[in-house]
């Protein structure tokens, strides 16, 4: 087993909110996990790199327990799980490649960070994996000038600066138009096929999930309620993941451009209609 999570929970206070979780993960494989805010997806997405320390429970990596490392073994571990936020998390004044550079930070020493070192070598690899993310002409610009979608498109790059073996992305699109959404969302499957990383992401839409996932998990109150291919989740398995009535619709819970060829969900999201 590549991945093995037993029984993983996190306590707040008198709220659980991660219960219990537990699967496996043969291969790296690309998978969503799905579910209402506060069901526990971000939760435990930081338990797994370490952001959060677990409440009971084990998550083995390649036969190791990642959740009791400590020191340098726990820093060594989130360097081989990448994480990616909603929010980018850049350092907006800063220059693209510099951004993309501090994907390198805990290999370096103190001196080298202070004085704002980087060898050419990595300063080259950072600029190739920004032209492989088709971004590389907007190095030199400041985060900020920046797109959300080549926002998060430089955060994708400071992760594989890190040459990650899973990539943890925690409603990496949810800030994003449908547009750019999609131009995350491939990048990320394509990272996942052609390096052959592993990909878990928190997703907030149902067809994103069915779109570019192998495998759907689907959370409610901190457990898991699905765990299958995207085709065993139907739309009355959904409901039950949100924990919606009949009136429970997937467009609801959609982004994606396809959903938006009717005139009402153009003018709904906020495109002119002529
Ligand atoms: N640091 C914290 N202290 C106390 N409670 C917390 C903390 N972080 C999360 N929780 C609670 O744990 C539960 C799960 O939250 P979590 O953010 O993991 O859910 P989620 O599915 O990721 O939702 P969202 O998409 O809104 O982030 C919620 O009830 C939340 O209020």
């Amino acid at each position: 087993m590549l991945l093995s999570v037993e029984n993983v929970t996190k306590v707040f206070g008198a709220n659980r909110a991660v219960d219990r979780v537990s699967f496996g993960v043969e291969r790296p494989a690309f998978i969503g996990i799905i579910g209402r805010s506060g069901a526990g997806k971000s939760t435990f997405l930081r338990m797994i790199n370490r952001l959060t320390d677990a409440t009971d429970g084990a998550i083995h990596f390649r036969g190791r327990n990642v959740l009791g490392l400590k020191g340098a073994e726990k820093r060594s571990w989130q360097s081989d799980c990448a994480m990616i936020f909603q929010q980018f998390n850049l350092v907006p004044r800063m220059d693209v490649v510099s951004n993309v550079l501090h994907g390198t930070l805990n290999r370096r020493s103190a001196f080298a960070t202070f004085f704002n070192l980087y060898p050419t070598a990595d300063i080259h690899r950072a600029i190739d994996i920004l032209d492989r993310l088709g971004i590389a002409e907007q190095a030199p610009k400041r985060a900020e000038a920046l797109s959300g979608g080549q926002q998060q498109r430089v955060a994708i790059a400071r992760a594989l600066m890190q040459d990650p073996q899973i990539i943890l992305a925690d409603e990496p699109i949810a800030s994003l138009d449908p547009m750019n959404a999609q131009v995350v969302m491939d990048a990320l499957r394509r990272i996942h096929e052609e390096d052959g990383r592993m990909v878990i992401a928190n997703l907030h839409t149902l067809d994103t999930a069915r779109r570019y996932c192998d495998r759907v998990i689907g959370m409610r109150e901190g457990r898991i309620v699905f765990d299958g291919t995207p085709d065993q989740l139907t739309t009355g398995v959904a409901r039950d993941i949100y924990g919606a009535d009949e009136t429970f619709s997937e467009t609801a819970t959609s982004t994606a451009i396809h959903h938006l060829d009717s005139p009402a969900e153009k003018s709904r999201a906020g495109v002119k209609v002529h």
